[in-house]
């Protein structure tokens, strides 16, 4: 019990404490590539994800049509997997996330699972970099592509990069995300390993039998529910960089926690939060998502 109310008092104090991260960063963090801070520009972006967004807000767009300008990786687990940004840009965001890791500023950990990386938000690139990606071109193909999980509800995100190199982090035990569907870009740098494996949905870790192994492809992202129990397989040399965006839909979530999938007892907390709203979102059926 002391360590289920010290549990509650950890997670209560992460939001003041990312907040005030972000407030030190903002004035006195200097970026080695401040390009990457300006608003989010298509010449950013990997002319097949261009496509793939544009199409999907084009009248009479569907879900046959979206799948014949991205890759399936797995009809029955719908897995898909698309260029996002270009190797430019990939470059220069790999270059200023390296830049930040080397200062010595604050670092809040990625997620539970990851020791080292870097949250977007608290760098300052939530605002021209996430929030647009999501809203303006994430949205739409979700929406086609996973109309069951909130894919066209999305209202926030926690988006984080994910460093394995030796001596650091190598590889990512099964589980699934705080997130009703997730987008999982690699970045860089040179690597050997480092595969992605996907099991069943929701399915408990120790059931994981012949998962499916998806190879990264540099600037290219994969698409998946985030019930889909997946991780991560050893790297075998160099360093990877992978850029995760957790995409949240309250309207979903809010009915049903993606991580105890039972109905939430919320808490107060700042931003995104962990992407529960306390309005009343448009209602959306649950019972589809198991
Ligand atoms: O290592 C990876 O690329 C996967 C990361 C991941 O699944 C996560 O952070 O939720
Ligand atoms: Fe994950």
């Amino acid at each position: 019990m002391v360590e289920l109310e010290q549990e509650v008092e950890r997670r209560q104090r992460l939001g003041p404490e990312s907040a005030a991260r972000k407030a030190l960063i903002a004035s006195s963090y200097h970026p080695a590539r401040p390009e990457v801070y300006d608003s989010l520009q298509d010449a950013a972006l990997a002319p097949e994800f261009l496509a793939v967004a544009e199409y999907s807000v084009s009248p009479g767009a569907d879900l046959k049509g979206l799948l014949q300008r991205l890759e399936t990786v797995s009809e029955e687990k719908r897995i898909y997997r698309v260029p996002v940004f270009t190797a430019p840009f990939c470059q220069a965001l790999l270059e200023e996330l390296e830049h930040f890791e080397q200062s010595d500023m604050p670092k809040g950990r990625p997620n539970t699972m990851n020791n080292y990386g870097v949250l977007l938000h608290e760098l300052g690139l939530d605002e021209p970099l996430m929030t647009p990606l999501r809203e303006r071109f994430l949205q739409p193909v979700m929406a086609l592509l996973y109309p069951d999980c909130g894919g066209g509800q999305l209202d926030s995100h926690r988006a984080f990069v994910v460093k394995y190199a030796p001596g650091q982090d190598l590889e990512l035990g099964c589980h699934y995300d705080n997130a009703e569907l997730t987008l999982n870009v690699a970045l860089g740098k040179v690597f050997t390993g480092g595969a992605l494996y996907f099991g069943g949905l929701f399915q408990a870790p120790a059931a994981l039998t012949e998962p499916l192994e998806v190879e990264h492809v540099v600037g290219q992202g994969v698409l998946h529910r985030g019930g889909q129990l997946h991780g991560a397989r050893p790297l075998g040399t160099g360093e990877r960089w992978n850029l995760v965006v957790w995409l949240r839909a309250s309207a979903v979530r809010n009915r049903l926690c993606p991580m105890c999938r039972c109905e939430p007892d919320l808490v107060d907390d700042e931003g995104f939060s962990d992407g529960f709203t306390r309005e009343e979102p448009t209602t959306v059926d649950v019972c589809a998502l198991t």
